[in-house]
């Protein structure tokens, strides 16, 4: 029998950086303060209904090419420059995939994409790619998995997600309590939305919870709340999809009962597509509908697209395709931009 009882399934162990190195080797410049700061601003003032345009989220499932990702970038920036009087474009740039079972966990878990866990060059990356899209003035959205991770890129971000695996988690709730930005909360994977109105109103609330200093030093840090929080929709396993006219009337009926703004995002892949990408131009066609026939709660989008369309398995990491998804199957680029110019479209019919 052993005598031992301590960390008996811990393999191994590296030592991670701490936020203030990486801090100190990619400083936040004042450009990207400026676009951290306005994004942020903007998605609150669109939320809230305080700016008449949609918020409009798009990128890739997952970064696993940051170079890629910034192609992806410049081209979506391009396509929306004709339409920033009718909506306010955020890039997704999602560097931590909750898995249902196994797979590649993101750019942070595993940047070399085989399987050696570099996590290290993982967050430097990750923060080198928010700064590179900041710089350009692009705001970006990011899912937040990892309760800590935040501290080493979260003041990029001007979006954050709490995805449906995780929408039930304390630990999640008390991390958006503390978030400096907007933060979206997924109804369930079944699609239950009940769960992410619950999120919104316990993130709103102060809470005390273990988290880590710059510095690396384990603290018990307060939040003050985030009264950010707002409702994605995104179908789910035994609602299916919920972006229709009545699902959407629904869930704002159900924001309003819990004293919430009727304010809400579609995400129109995940369960909302049952991840067919095409699928997502469905969802866009119904909610430009919706818009126009004077559905006000719908008040922001969240499209997955890459420069090409569709997945691609990713083995070991080596001899991918540019510009293709490894995780879930994206639109591409070239078949994104109608569908920017008809939510544009029905925006501006919505306005009128
Ligand atoms: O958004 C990505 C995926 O839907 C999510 O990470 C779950 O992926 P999986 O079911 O392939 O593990
Ligand atoms: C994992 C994601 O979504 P969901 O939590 O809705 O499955 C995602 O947006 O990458």
């Amino acid at each position: 029998m052993s005598n031992n009882t301590d960390d008996v399934r811990i393999g191994s162990a590296r030592p991670l950086i701490t936020p203030w190195v990486l801090a100190d080797e990619l400083p936040i410049s004042e450009r990207a303060v400026a676009t951290v700061d306005s994004g942020r601003r903007s998605i609150e003032r669109i939320m809230s209904a305080k700016d008449p345009r949609l918020l409009v989220i798009a990128g890739p499932c997952s970064v696993h090419d940051p170079e890629a990702l910034l192609e992806f970038a410049r081209g979506f920036q391009l396509a929306c420059a004709e339409l920033d009087d009718a909506i306010y474009p955020v890039l997704r740039v999602y560097f931590e995939k909750p898995r249902t079972v196994m797979g590649w966990k993101g750019l942070i878990n595993d940047p070399d994409l085989d399987g050696s866990f570099h996590i290290n060059r993982g967050l430097h990356l990750a923060r080198k790619v928010l700064l590179d899209v900041a710089e350009m003035g692009l705001a970006s959205a990011s899912e937040f998995l990892d309760t800590t991770f935040g501290q080493y890129y979260a003041e990029l971000v001007s979006f954050g997600a709490i995805g449906a695996r995780t929408v039930e988690s304390q630990i999640h709730r008390e991390l958006a309590s503390g978030l400096s930005m907007p933060v979206g909360f997924k109804n369930g994977t079944n699609g239950e939305i009940g769960v992410a109105i619950d999120a919104i109103r316990s993130a709103s609330h102060s809470h005390w919870f273990p988290s880590l200093t710059k510095e690396g030093t384990p603290a018990i840090l307060q939040s003050t709340g985030n009264a950010h929080g707002y409702l994605i929709l995104r179908g789910g396993s035994q609602t299916g999809p919920n972006y229709g006219p009545e699902a959407v009337q629904a869930a704002a009926v159900a924001l309003a009962d819990a004293q919430l703004t009727p304010s809400l995002i579609v995400d129109c892949s995940h369960g909302n597509s049952a991840k067919d990408p095409r699928k997502q131009a469905q969802v866009v066609s119904s909610l430009c509908e919706q818009m126009q026939t004077g559905q006000r709660a719908i008040r922001g989008v969240m499209l997955e697209s890459h420069l090409l369309e569709g997945n691609q398995p990713l083995g070991d990491g080596t001899g991918l395709v540019y510009g293709r998804s490894v995780t879930d199957a994206c639109l591409s680029l070239e078949d994104t931009v109608p569908l920017l110019q008809q939510l544009a479209a029905a925006v501006r019919m919505q306005n009128q």
